[in-house]
């Protein structure tokens, strides 16, 4: 059974595959946060700017199997509309759900497979991208990925000790106020953008990634 918080055709709003149309399949449950706000203050990761609890968002729902969900976000693909159709992994933590038998059925449907995770759980084979984005203190049990993409700044969580893991590419995406409007004024991240953007400039391994979706206002 899979369970997912909603799904929706977007554009991919950061990293490198930003610009990109892509599905959005946002799984239920987090392993570092309940998803309940009273919970916030003691989660591992306190940031989340994402309603992940329940399966009641758009295009939402459990799913028996994984040919039931390949199938479900097939069709929020458009038709013959060419391209290489593409569905991002989120949520929630993805890889509590996502196993091989579901990556085998979307690539079946005819989709590359993108993640978006924590890093703190496994990945099965067969992602076709994987973006590993730290929080806190977490361990991060994953050791190579296609893009690092650091929430910035993190107390807990400097871009130093991520030095080692292997990737394709390195950013660092300026931490949004969770409470501010989604598509709305938030100081807090225009502060935090102008300290990313310092950072990348004294570290140039470092590239700034905006959440881009918030910007143009769209999913
Ligand atoms: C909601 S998470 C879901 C996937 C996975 N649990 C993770 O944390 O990567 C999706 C992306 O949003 C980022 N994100 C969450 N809250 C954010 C915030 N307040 N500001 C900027 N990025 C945020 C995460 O770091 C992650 O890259
Ligand atoms: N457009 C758009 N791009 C995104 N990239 C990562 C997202 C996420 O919540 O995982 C996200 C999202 O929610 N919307
Ligand atoms: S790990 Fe990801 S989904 Fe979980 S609370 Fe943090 S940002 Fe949200
Ligand atoms: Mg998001």
């Amino acid at each position: 059974m899979y369970r997912v918080k909603e799904a929706f055709y977007t554009l991919q709003g950061e990293g490198a595959q930003a610009g990109r149309a892509a599905v959005f399949c946002r799984f239920s449950k987090c392993n570092l946060w309940t998803g309940r706000e009273k919970d916030r203050a003691t989660a591992v990761c306190d940031f989340c700017d994402t309603d992940f609890v329940g399966t009641d968002g758009q295009n939402g729902g459990r799913f028996e199997t994984a040919e039931a969900l390949a199938e479900h976000v097939r069709r929020l693909w458009p038709e013959n509309a060419g391209g290489a159709p593409y569905v991002v992994c989120t949520g929630g933590e993805p890889l509590l759900q996502l196993d091989e038998l579901l990556i085998a059925a979307f690539h079946a449907a005819g989709f590359e497979v993108g993640v978006e995770t924590n890093g703190t759980l496994p990945a099965p084979a067969g992602i076709d991208w994987l973006c590993v984005s730290p929080k806190a203190d977490a361990a991060v049990v994953i050791a190579e990925c296609d893009e690092l993409k650091l929430v910035y700044p993190q107390p807990l969580a400097p871009p130093e000790r991520f030095q080692d893991i292997r990737a394709r590419h390195y950013f660092l995406s300026p931490m949004a106020s969770p409470s501010a409007p989604e598509h709305g004024d938030d100081p807090v991240k225009m502060s935090n953008t102008r300290r990313a953007t310092d950072y990348c400039l004294a570290h140039p391994r470092w590239r700034l990634t905006l959440q881009m979706h918030k910007i143009i206002g769209i999913d």
